[in-house]
């Protein structure tokens, strides 16, 4: 007989999904995050690549959006033109209904302290500190105090099943809690967005499966959104929308119809 409290998750977790799905037919939420029409080529050289060419799309509060497509088809350069990490050649990047598309250096770097959180594959957490003190700095970046942040982060950690790994260093921890740790950094200071670039992508499958899980159960708690690039159709099928990048544009695929 299933566990009732696996049958209670799996539905509260059936009902966040469902709800997510809806937020794409009741648009009257104000997006998270909208990309508007962005476009970026390269030059190298004599030679021009056109990476994106008009790419748009809005993202609702409490989605998980895949985005697919194949290597070099653009899918980093869209997360750091989302993450303002690049400017677009033109089109704008619209964070929270604020446009940031004409900002300065340090208004940027605001919006992506304040608004959004990053899960990259290689987790890049600070070696020299223990899992709930990476979890703490951004947090005491933002003006938290300790003790605050502290226990934000034993929250997070314990939400993702670290609560007996807090004094660990990430070279005393495995693969998948190092990038659970990740996740609760990128969630530390309640951002409205996450953007993650394949972020179980240096996983086993089994550990992936776990990390990604716990992404996804964290998205649909917390209403954050999530922009999350994989090659992994498996897990693309699994989130509540996914964009395939087409051509330089950003194709809204049916995501039990993905191969
Ligand atoms: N700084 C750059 N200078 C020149 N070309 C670049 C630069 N950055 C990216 N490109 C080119 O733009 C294209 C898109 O690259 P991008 O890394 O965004 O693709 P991707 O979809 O993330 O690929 P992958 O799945 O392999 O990570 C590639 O052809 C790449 O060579």
């Amino acid at each position: 007989m299933t566990d009732p409290r696996v049958s209670a998750i799996a539905e509260e977790l059936l009902t966040a999904r469902k709800h997510a799905r809806e937020a794409v037919t009741h648009p009257h939420q104000q997006p998270a995050l909208r990309l508007d029409g962005l476009v970026r080529a390269f030059h190298q050289g004599t030679r021009r690549i056109d990476v994106l060419k008009g790419a748009s799309v809005d993202i609702l509060p409490g989605q998980a959006v895949a985005l697919v497509g194949p290597s070099g088809a653009g899918k980093s350069t869209l997360l750091h033109i989302a993450g303002l990490l690049e400017t677009p050649d033109s089109g704008h990047v619209i964070v929270n209904g604020r446009d940031c598309s004409g900002m300065g250096d340090a208004d940027r770097t605001r919006v992506r302290r304040v608004e959004m959180g990053f899960v990259y594959q290689f987790h890049q957490l600070l070696p020299e500190f223990s899992a709930l003190e990476n979890v703490m700095i951004p947090q005491l970046i933002r003006g938290r105090s300790k003790s605050q942040a502290a226990e934000r982060a034993r929250e997070l950690l314990g939400t993702l099943g670290l609560a007996e790994r807090l004094e660990h260093r990430p070279a005393q921890l495995s693969g998948g809690e190092q990038q659970r740790t990740a996740i609760a950094r990128a969630l530390a200071n309640s951002p409205r967005l996450i953007l993650a670039d394949e972020p179980t992508g240096n996983l086993d499958p089994y550990t992936a499966e776990h990390v990604f899980e716990a992404l996804l159960h964290l998205i649909h708690t917390t209403g954050v959104a999530a922009l999350i690039a994989t090659h992994n159709m498996d897990l693309a099928r699994r989130m509540d929308r996914v964009l395939r990048l087409e051509g330089g544009a950003l194709v809204e695929v049916q995501p039990l119809g993905l191969t």
